[in-house]
Order: C-alpha cells, then sequence, then structure tokens
C-alpha cells in the first residue's frame, strides 16, 4: 500500500469545519496539511497594511509577485510566514476576514496562488483546504470532500470559536459576515465556491469533528483498497 501518492482536497463555505478536518486527515495519514485560505489572507493582510483598495487587481497582482508565502509545521501548529513575518494571528482578525473574498475574487490573484498550491500539491502526500481544490487547484485529486453545515450553525461554531479566544462576539453579525463571504465566494468569475462533480458531499450539521474525520478518513481507505485490488 503506497500512501504516498495521494492528495485530498476539501472545499466548503466558511466555518464548514474544513481546517479542523483537514489538520486531522493529515495527522491521521501523516500527510502535509496546506491552508490555501490562509495564502489568501496574508495576501490581504499585507493589501490593508499598504493601504491598496482592494478592488485594485493589477496593484494587488504586482504585490503578491514580491511577496513570499511559507506555511510551516511547528510545535503548536501550522505557522503561516508573510516576507519572514509570523502573522498566524493576524491574518484571522476580523478586518482580514472582511476583507478577503475582495482581494481573492481577482483572476491575475487567482492564477498565481494556484501556481503556487499546485507547487505544493505537486509531491502529492497533502490535505489541501480552501474553496476551489477540487475544481481547479488539484482537480485530479483523489479524494474530494465538500462540506457543508447549516449558516446557522456556522455561525454558531465561529462565535463559539472567539468567545473561547476570549474576543467578544455578536452573533447576528457573525452569521451576515458569513453570509456575505460565501456570497461573495460563490458568485465570483474566477474558480468560484462550487462542489466538484466527482466530490463527496458531506453536510456536517449535526456530526461531531470526530464522526466528519472518520468519514473523510474511510473515503480515503476505500481509494486505497481499489489500488490494491486493482
Ligand atoms: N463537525 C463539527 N462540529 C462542531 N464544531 C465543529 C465541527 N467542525 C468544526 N467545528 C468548529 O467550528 C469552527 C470552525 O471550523 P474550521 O475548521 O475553522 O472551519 P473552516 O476551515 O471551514 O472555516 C472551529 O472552532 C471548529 O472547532
Ligand atoms: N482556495 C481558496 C481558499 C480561500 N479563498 C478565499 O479566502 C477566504 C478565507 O478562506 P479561509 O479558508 O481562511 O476561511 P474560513 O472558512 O476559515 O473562514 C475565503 O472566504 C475565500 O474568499 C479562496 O478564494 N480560495
Amino acid at each position: 500500500m503506497n500512501t504516498k501518492e495521494l492528495a485530498v482536497a476539501i472545499d466548503g463555505p466558511a466555518a464548514a469545519g474544513k481546517s479542523t478536518v483537514a489538520k486531522l486527515v493529515a495527522s491521521e495519514l501523516a500527510y502535509i496539511y496546506i491552508d490555501t485560505g490562509a495564502m489568501y489572507r496574508a495576501l490581504t493582510l499585507k493589501v490593508l497594511r499598504e493601504q491598496i483598495p482592494p478592488d485594485d487587481d493589477q496593484a494587488i497582482s504586482d504585490l503578491l509577485a514580491k511577496t513570499d508565502m511559507q506555511l510551516e509545521q511547528g510545535d503548536s501548529g501550522q505557522h503561516v510566514l508573510m516576507d519572514g513575518e509570523d502573522v498566524t494571528e493576524a491574518i484571522r482578525s476580523e478586518y482580514v476576514t472582511n476583507n478577503v473574498s475582495h482581494v481573492a475574487k481577482h483572476a491575475s490573484v487567482r492564477k498565481e496562488m494556484v501556481q503556487r498550491q499546485r507547487e505544493l500539491a505537486n509531491k502529492r502526500s497533502v490535505v489541501m483546504d480552501g474553496r476551489d481544490i477540487g475544481t481547479h487547484v488539484i482537480p485530479d485529486a483523489e479524494v474530494k470532500i465538500f462540506l457543508k453545515a447549516s449558516v446557522e450553525e456556522r455561525a454558531k461554531r465561529r462565535y463559539d470559536e472567539n468567545v473561547k479566544k476570549g474576543f467578544t462576539a455578536d452573533f447576528e453579525k457573525l452569521k451576515e459576515e458569513i453570509e456575505q463571504r460565501d456570497q461573495i465566494d460563490s458568485k465570483r468569475e474566477v474558480a468560484p465556491l462550487v462542489k466538484a462533480n466527482d466530490a463527496i458531499e458531506l453536510d456536517t450539521t449535526d456530526l461531531t469533528i470526530n464522526q466528519v474525520a472518520a468519514s473523510v478518513l474511510e473515503e480515503v481507505s476505500k481509494v486505497l483498497e481499489t489500488r490494491r485490488d486493482g
């Protein structure tokens, strides 16, 4: 059995559980986890710091061309380095969250990001999560999962997460922000958020994290078994 050759693509809307599940699955399989949302978030942080309007696609793609991004595995989880600076925390701010979909919608930005992501996924043994992984970044991924959950449940998850971190949170506002981001991500012209035809859809609304991870691992096992038999 060669587990080294699989790519697992996990897509879905905001707060569906993609990164939590992707990390668990990657850890179980000893694969690399690649958080593509973190790359769009890091670029957005830089765009905001440099006061570039999120609609200025030319200025943003010029900025991306001279921006180095690294995803590094540390003892306390994955760290996001932008031009050598650890921006792991900064990219999760509300300001970045509410601007990222505007930055991520530009064709030139996506072209460069997808190229960088494909290089990272080139050697397989990856679990990659995002919005367009199964449809565009790794269309030949052996396992494709589309995670969804009701917007109510997703807002509740983000709310609980914020409260745990000690942030004040307004549930209705969080829900609205999630809906707005999903809307922009789903309606954009280039590589919108959509389930790949061959992706397995999992509604996680009433499932625990461990149940979702177990379902994804089961899909991986099925592919590995088919290979062994074939
Ligand atoms: N199936 C689940 N049941 C309950 N909570 C979940 C589930 N999946 C994820 N969560 C929680 O929801 C929050 C958002 O999950 P996350 O993995 O960040 O979503 P995404 O990467 O899709 O935005 C996290 O706090 C996570 O612990
Ligand atoms: N492959 C990807 C990943 C993220 N994104 C964009 O980046 C944003 C942040 O992604 P994320 O995965 O960090 O978001 P959360 O669902 O974790 O809040 C998304 O809302 C998209 O606008 C994208 O366009 N394509």
